[in-house]
């Protein structure tokens, strides 16, 4: 199926447009229900009977954002989501505060661990390999439409375990990666660059949000042309513009299905 892609410069600017006075969406509406989309791919692809331990890895933009709205979801729907946000953001204190109440654990900047010198974060790298360990599958909200490689620490190593995970563990096809908006590291406009290949990831399923980025494009294109072809999935999220508002910006309004808040492209 083709499908109709925005820039990453467009992105940008069609999301200050959803939150401009003439459009009056707010932020924290538009997170709810991309993250909302979001865990239902999840439960769409990988429900919790098979995949209930779920480790959602947060970046510090609007992307984790998505990702600790997902992870909330995803308790709701009968996961056991575990959430690895290393830089948390103070604008989504409300976020955390839910995930406690819903006795999701978060793993987050251990200030015991801050250079004090530098007050900066201190990867710790057994305890990812450990959450990787006990994961089933791994929700990529690290980074999104505003990502600019090269990958900057302490996502570089993150990303990197990440990727040795991914590769280890799809020999043995259990574990599956679910990038919310983009896989991470991914240039938006270009794909995954062969200079940054230590940590371009090949997530299972990729959730395109509002509409898809020209990165999604190479990964159908990657899709198609892997052993894992069938097993690849490609859905689009983010209900949240109206017909007129896409025709606008040359985007394709998404063929859900009845309440559905996500829809696979085929
Ligand atoms: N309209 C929509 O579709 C909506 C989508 N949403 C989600 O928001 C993200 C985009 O969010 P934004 O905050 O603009 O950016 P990111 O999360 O992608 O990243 C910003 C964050 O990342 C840091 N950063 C950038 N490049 C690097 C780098 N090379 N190394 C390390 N760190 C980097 C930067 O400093 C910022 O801190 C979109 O993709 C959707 O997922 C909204 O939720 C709702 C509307
Ligand atoms: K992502």
């Amino acid at each position: 199926m083709s499908f109709r892609t925005i820039s990453s410069k467009n992105a940008i600017l069609l999301d200050k447009e959803l939150m401009s006075t003439s459009v009056g969406f707010s932020l924290d509406q538009l997170m709810e229900l991309a993250g909302l989309s979001v865990a239902e791919s999840v439960y769409k692809s990988y429900p919790p009977k098979t995949h209930k331990k779920m480790l959602i890895i947060a970046g510090p933009g609007n992307n984790g954002g998505d990702g600790l709205v997902a992870a909330r979801h995803l308790k709701l729907f009968g996961y056991e989501p575990t959430v690895y946000y290393p830089k948390p953001s103070s604008s989504f204190k409300g976020l955390e505060t839910q995930l406690h109440r819903f006795g999701i654990p978060i793993i987050t900047m251990n200030t015991d661990k801050i250079d004090p010198t530098k007050q900066k974060f201190i990867f710790d790298e057994n305890v990812l390999r450990k959450l990787l360990e006990e994961s089933d599958g791994i929700v990529d909200a690290i980074f999104g439409f505003s990502f600019r490689p090269p990958l900057r620490a302490p996502f570089d190593q993150i990303l990197k375990m990440v990727k040795q995970e991914n590769e280890q563990l799809l020999k043995k096809k259990l574990k599956p990666i679910i990038s919310v908006d983009l896989p991470t590291g991914w240039d938006v406009d270009k794909g995954p660059l062969p200079e940054y290949d230590e940590w371009n990831l090949f997530p299972q399923v990729l959730v395109s949000l509002t509409a898809p980025k020209p990165a999604a494009v190479e990964f159908v294109r990657l899709a198609h042309n892997s052993a894992a072809k069938g097993r690849i999935r490609h859905f689009l999220g983010g209900r949240f513009v109206s017909p007129a508002f896409a025709d606008r910006w040359k985007i394709d309004v998404g063929r859900y299905v009845g309440t559905e808040q996500t829809v696979e492209l085929k």
